[in-house]
């Protein structure tokens, strides 16, 4: 196992909310050692010690409900350095040392090149890991070339692609549920299921995160990366382990198999649009385009839905429905699996046999399934709801993805190959956006997101 983390982007919204509150999960569980250093890394002036009350300060406010002793853990194991990833000398100073290390890019996409670029020259220690946020690069061309410059520094072993998505519990558990259990895999096909909705809406807005999203938008902050890595898992055929190389050829498989946008089906099946000024509960919520940092010139949605077909034995027929969302009224953040009608109904009743829905909901944690069944009197269908609550995840997305890290289990990163392929699916959508092909759509802030369509 690596000891040594250095993380750039250290006072970044993501080392904050998530990369410091997992170790100390880890901590807590007894996952890291005395031995275990944390470097943070970013262009700002901080001393040791400024920086260690920040830290205390972040897991006070995120990291809550980590014990305090594996809090103030994680503070004393830090050192602040000041860094530019894109500078070969500040990168040496900071990697050189005994052992491997973990190189965690918490950087806005746009500077993973220049990063990896200067880290040809930088003395990479032996057995050290490079860790890649999502998205990886801006489009198909990024990916490769950064795919290109990182397999002159290191094997593809040891690149993490993130996709914090894969790490959740409820996410496993879609794999959990298909592959652990009889009865759901035979109805597991086109046959037996007309629509799968992989959808994240979420009330949150731009949470003063401009920097980073805006120019990036909701196709490439959500859809092109999470919502496909899900699409994967519920898709994929069986595979034999779940060892990387198994369930990563297996989750390929699903994005090649993705039909080719055509410019007609990318009018037709895909939506963008963008928050107006609006409530959601008692927060008012200014326009997108009033937010901070934003450029009101820009074009950038903050809603993007993508409806795929796969075209392959198992799936041919069934409508693949990808959607994300912000400043929406409520938070859904669920796979719904609607299956189709029965044939025929045996009954002179009233009522209606309402199709099934299996739906594993992301966040919170539960799994639901819609039955209809009979009521109070004879022959009177009636839905019936079956739920079931999760146990809460032992660690969070981020802990045990930094621990897959440090231990040096790719699994459940995306491999190069995939990478490449996320991006060749939605190729069709960026241009025809980019070109205006599409409208962008407009919602008020607090709403469902933009109106249906006629027809
Ligand atoms: N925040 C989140 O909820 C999530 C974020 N991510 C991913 O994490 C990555 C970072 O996002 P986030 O933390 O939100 O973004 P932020 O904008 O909050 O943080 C990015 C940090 O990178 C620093 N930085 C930029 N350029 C350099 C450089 N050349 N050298 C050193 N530091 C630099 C910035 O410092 P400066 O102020 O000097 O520019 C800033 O501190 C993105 O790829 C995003 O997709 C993934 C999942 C969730
Ligand atoms: O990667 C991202 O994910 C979050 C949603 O995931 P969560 O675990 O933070 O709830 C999304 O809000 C953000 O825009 C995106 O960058």
């Amino acid at each position: 196992m690596i000891e040594r983390l250095v993380v750039f982007g250290a006072t970044g919204d993501l080392n904050a909310r998530y990369l410091l509150p997992g170790l100390a999960a880890l901590r807590a569980a007894g996952h890291l050692g005395d031995g275990f250093r944390l470097v943070c890394a970013d262009r700002k002036d901080w001393d040791d010690e400024g920086f260690r009350g920040w830290v205390a300060e972040q897991l006070d406010r995120h990291a809550g409900s980590s014990p305090a002793d594996a809090r103030r853990w994680v503070a004393r194991a830090t050192r602040f350095q000041r860094a530019d990833a894109t500078d070969p000398t500040d990168l040496a100073s900071l990697i050189t040392g005994d052992g491997p290390v973990a190189l965690y890019f918490a950087l806005p996409p746009a500077v993973f090149p220049g990063a990896v670029t200067a880290l040809r020259g930088a003395g990479l220690p032996p057995g050290s890991r490079i860790v890649l946020e999502k998205p990886f690069g801006e489009n198909l061309a990024d990916a490769q070339e950064l795919n290109r410059l990182l397999s002159e520094v290191v094997p593809e072993q040891a690149v993490f692609r993130v996709d914090h998505f894969l790490a959740m519990t409820t996410v496993q558990n879609l794999l959990g549920s298909r592959l652990a259990n009889r009865v759901l895999e035979p109805l597991w096909n086109s046959a037996h299921i007309s629509e799968i909705e992989i959808v994240w809406d979420e009330s949150l807005a731009l949470e003063g995160r401009a920097g980073y999203y805006d120019g990036v938008g909701a196709l490439k902050d959500m859809v092109q990366n999470h919502l496909l890595q899900v699409l994967c898992l519920v898709a994929m055929e069986p595979p034999l382990s779940l060892g990387e190389r198994d369930l990563r050829d297996r989750k390929i498989d699903v994005l090649r198999s993705v039909r080719p946008l055509t410019d007609e089906d990318v009018l037709r099946r895909t939506r963008r649009a963008r928050y107006l000024a609006g409530r959601i509960g008692d927060r008012r919520v200014p326009a997108y385009v009033d937010e901070d940092g934003v450029d009101p010139r820009g074009r950038t949605e903050t809603f993007a839905e993508v409806e795929l077909q796969l075209d392959s034995w198992r799936w041919s027929g069934t409508t693949f429905r990808l959607r994300s969302g912000k400043a929406l009224k409520d938070d859904r953040k669920e796979v719904a699996v609607r299956f189709r009608p029965v044939p025929h109904l045996p009954f002179g009743h009233s009522g209606e046999a309402v199709p099934n829905v299996l739906r594993f909901g992301l966040d919170p944690e539960s799994v639901t399934l819609a039955l209809t069944g009979i009521g109070s009197g004879p022959q009177t269908l009636t839905p019936l709801t079956m739920t079931a609550q999760m146990e809460p995840a032992d660690l969070p997305a981020y802990g045990r993805l930094l621990l897959d890290v440090l231990r040096g289990d790719a699994a459940l990163s995306i491999r190069g190959d995939e990478a490449e392929e996320a991006w060749r699916v939605l190729t069709p959508v960026m241009s025809a956006w980019s070109n205006d092909l599409v409208p962008l759509e407009e919602y008020p802030a607090g709403s469902g997101g933009p109106a249906p369509r006629d027809g």
